[in-house]
């Protein structure tokens, strides 16, 4: 068997299309541009390349992106002075911090700073809380990634088992999350997982992947996933992303296993450009939902 490819590069354009259109039409109807606020404190060269991808995809779909560099040396107190100003900033509907913040910093305080209003990574607890309940506000940009990619492929998983390697709150909880709830707006059959959520602690972790019909790798290790974990027929998504001799390899030994599976991400072109779209489609739902406050607020 030789698996499908599953183009996330293709499929991030066309949503980013859709994104486009609606954000045309909310500028139509005399709304505010939606604006994203990047903070980015220190140098770290893998995250300088995210961040201007996200603040050029938000540019080609109409919003505006505010892009915040701080030095490596900021304190903690002067991010959660500037969080304050951003929360309080009405021209600001979302706010992103890019992770991983220097050493030095107590990430859990600042991402905590952040309004839940303008969270567009789903990170605090407010919005996990509603999501875990069934009812998100802002869906996890990364695991809604994974989904829409699922979606756009007919690639039904209700009643399947999902295995998950990694438990991250930026992937594996979310997504764990997501794909257990009845329906979440993609239709009861991109819902309904049966599902595994597994980590380095996690015993006899290749004979639980060898049962997953969707295996899902979000570690951060290169070939973490062989062939001898994969089962015949399945479906593999990578979310890893190594630099590894300055190419950029997922945590799934690629080749080997594209022979086993009936469907594969690749790394790069997989989930990461999903992973942007979809912090579009929360940037402009922050900037709705801010318009829905003001509006609640003036009719007092
Ligand atoms: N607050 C926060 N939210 C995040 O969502 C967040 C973060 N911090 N820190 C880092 C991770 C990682 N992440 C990626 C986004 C896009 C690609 C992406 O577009 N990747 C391209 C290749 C990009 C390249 O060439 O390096 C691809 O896979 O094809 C990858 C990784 C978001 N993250
Ligand atoms: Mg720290």
């Amino acid at each position: 068997m030789t698996a499908t490819v599953l183009d996330g590069k293709s499929t991030a354009s066309d949503l980013r299309e859709t994104i486009a259109e609606e954000v045309h039409q909310w500028l139509e109807q005399g709304h505010a541009r939606p604006t994203l606020a990047a903070v980015l404190v220190g140098d770290d060269p893998a995250s300088q390349v995210y961040v201007r991808n996200k603040e050029r995809a938000c540019e080609k779909a109409g919003m505006h992106s505010r892009l915040i560099r701080k030095p490596a040396d900021t304190t903690t107190a002067q991010l959660l002075e500037l969080l304050q100003e951003l929360n309080g900033d009405p021209a600001v509907h979302g706010i992103l911090v890019q992770l991983p913040l220097p050493a030095s910093i107590n990430t859990q305080q600042v991402l905590d700073a952040v309004s839940p209003l303008k969270d567009v990574d789903a990170f605090a607890p407010e919005n996990v809380g509603l999501l875990v309940q069934g009812r998100p506000r802002y869906l996890p940009c990364t695991p809604h990634g994974v989904i829409q990619l699922l979606v756009k492929y007919g690639l039904e998983f209700a009643g399947k088992h999902v295995v998950i390697v990694g438990r991250s709150d930026i992937v594996g909880k979310p997504l764990a999350n997501m794909m257990v709830q009845r329906d979440l707006g993609f239709g009861p059959q991109f819902a309904n997982a049966t599902v595994t959520l597994c980590h380095s602690q996690s015993e006899n972790l290749a004979a639980i992947t060898r049962t997953a019909d969707v295996l899902v790798a979000a570690v951060g290790r290169p070939c973490l996933i062989t062939a001898d974990m994969v089962k015949l027929g399945s479906i593999v998504i990578d979310v890893g992303i190594n630099r590894v001799n300055d190419k950029l390899v997922g945590d799934v030994d690629y080749t080997p296993v594209s022979e086993l599976a009936a469907a594969i991400t690749p790394v790069p072109g997989g989930i990461g450009p999903l992973t942007i779209a979809m912090l579009l489609r929360n940037t402009l739902t922050a900037c709705q939902l801010q318009a829905q406050g003001q509006q609640a607020k003036q009719q007092g």
